[in-house]
């Protein structure tokens, strides 16, 4: 706890990285106490009072919401508004984000406000840094969010934990609001007139989802990297396919950077019998094709999510400095909705990958002289013993499940709330999506793993390749996977392992090329 990072909100623009760290209790938040930057917040909050006081009219505030806007709310029911905003919206379905998300949604809405224009004031700040400083996650289901009125209906969850109502995730359990505030001597917050809207009108549901996404994503191009370097060992591949001149040829830059991963990792570890096949099918040599798309996607996908993060994704936007109230659309999720379509996409390709590299494996056709299915039983034990040959069906299901996952979600706009919100961007269900494929994916990636290892020490027990010749790091990898994954002999069964090896993936166990 005393040497955890700290974050500190509304100093400097925060990263995936920070978002993903505090998310897993790996770093701590703070919200900024420079002078500065209390001014500028409280000036916006400020500032809409007294526009408020001036005009007497604020959309949102002395109107009702959305298409609602052409309807006045009397003086003396509008502190009652925010409240209601956040009441009517809990009509969340589906399963509920699991405790680091909503983190994750929390420190992301954060960042947003500290943007200073959203009019909120600083004691909202620093209710949502009480939530992080005590990890208290708002139980928050993940349905419900067309993805452009901001995520309204996930983050009206956040509102009402504010305000002391729902429950929350505390200390691993499920627990009211109420009484975790009462045990923890929090006060709810008292909600001003525009804050309600300012929470919920934006997009930090959808975007705390990417960072996870891509957090996963980058490491999935990581490992497939190396499985693929596994792969054309077990084939006894020809890794001239990974040469540094026929990459300069055409130079993506992720794509090359693929190929310098396996290239580097075969360096040394080649077998010098003669090559049985001068080229290898396209799942072994156009693996830098396939995750160099997703390598060279990647900083894009990183700038727009920061972007989101950092950006004042609410509305109306207020400008102190001018004394203007701006109203606009920037809880449209489009840029993110697009990221988490495109990002899907790309992560099935992986699952693809590693599926056809399987298959390669196991196949006496392909294999290059392995056992059938990568058993290890040999002489009268044989005939009984299927080896992989319902891992590699698993993967089979888990690559086809992946592969329809990757339907775009944004295409599917749907005009809802009496047609003032008639064009969303879906962006929280591609977001859903995206961490869906992941998960299918990584499934798949888990069975060739597994398969890649055995392959390998049944090259070793053949004779046809000695575990020296690998580089360290390449080395280090195996060991370490043979640590986790028994040689498969006799039968049995493999989903204790296969849950391990998932495990190994979500704490991100292997360092690989950094
Ligand atoms: N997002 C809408 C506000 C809104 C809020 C709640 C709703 O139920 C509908 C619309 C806007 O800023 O224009």
């Amino acid at each position: 706890m005393l040497h955890m990072p700290v974050i500190t909100f509304g100093e400097t623009p925060v990263s995936i990285e920070d978002i993903h760290a505090l998310a897993m209790g790996r770093a701590q938040s703070q919200v900024s106490d420079d002078p500065a930057f209390i001014n500028k917040i409280s000036a916006g909050a400020d500032f809409l009072s007294g526009v408020l006081e001036k005009t007497g009219v604020l959309y949102g505030i002395t109107t009702g919401y959305g298409d609602s806007c052409t309807r006045g709310v009397p003086e003396e029911l509008v502190h009652e508004l925010p409240i209601h905003l956040s009441r009517f919206h809990g009509v969340g379905l589906g399963k509920n984000l699991s405790p680091e998300q909503s983190r994750a949604v929390v420190a992301v809405r954060l960042a947003s406000l500290t943007k200073g224009m959203s009019g909120v004031s600083m004691d909202l700040m620093r209710q949502l840094e009480l939530l992080l400083e005590h990890d208290i996650a708002p139980v928050i289901p993940e349905e419900g969010s067309v993805g452009a009125s901001g995520d309204l209906t996930p983050l009206s969850y956040v509102a009402a934990v504010l305000i002391g109502e729902r429950d929350v995730f505390y200390k691993g359990e499920r627990r009211s609001t109420k009484d975790v505030y009462e045990e923890l001597n929090i006060k709810p917050l008292v909600m001003r007139p525009k804050e309600a809207l300012a929470i919920m009108n934006g997009t930090a549901v959808m975007t705390a989802m990417a960072v996870f996404a891509f957090q996963r994503a980058d490491y999935l191009a990581r490992l497939c990297s190396r499985l693929t370097t596994l792969t054309s060992i077990g084939l006894l591949g020809n890794p001239e396919h990974f040469d540094e001149v026929l990459f300069s040829a055409k130079p993506h830059p992720g794509q090359a950077e693929i190929a310098k991963r396996v290239r580097e990792d075969l360096d040394g570890g080649v077998s010098e019998e003669p090559l049985h096949r001068l080229q290898d099918r396209y799942s072994v040599r156009c693996a830098p094709h396939v995750i160099g798309v997703l390598q060279d996607m990647l900083p894009t996908f990183r700038q727009i999510i920061e972007t989101e993060i950092n950006s004042a994704n609410d509305n109306p936007i207020i400008d102190v400095e001018n004394e203007r109230v701006l109203h606009g659309g920037h809880f449209y999720g489009g840029h993110i909705g697009f990221v988490m379509d495109s990002l899907k996409n790309l992560v099935a390709n992986l699952a693809d990958l590693v599926d056809r590299q399987m298959a390669s494996l196991v196949d006496v056709k392909f294999n290059n002289g392995l056992p059938s299915n990568l058993s290890g039983a040999e002489g009268e034990r044989a005939p009984i013993n299927h080896g992989l040959k319902a891992l590699q069906i698993g993967v089979s299901a888990w690559t086809a499940e992946a592969l329809k996952n990757t339907m775009p979600a944004s295409v599917f706009s749907r005009s809802t709330e009496c047609h003032n919100q008639d064009k969303v961007s879906m962006g929280t269900i591609a977001a859903r999506d995206c961490l869906r494929v992941l998960e299918l994916t990584e499934q798949a990636v888990v069975g060739h793993m597994l398969a890649c290892c055995q392959a390998l020490r049944l090259r070793v027990r053949q004779g046809d390749f000695s575990f020296d010749k690998l580089t360290n790091e390449v080395a280090d990898f195996q060991k370490s996977l043979e640590a986790d994954i028994p040689f498969v002999n006799e039968d049995e069964p493999l989903e204790d392992v296969l849950k391990l090896l998932l495990n190994r993936i979500s704490n991100q166990h292997w360092s690989l090329y950094e």
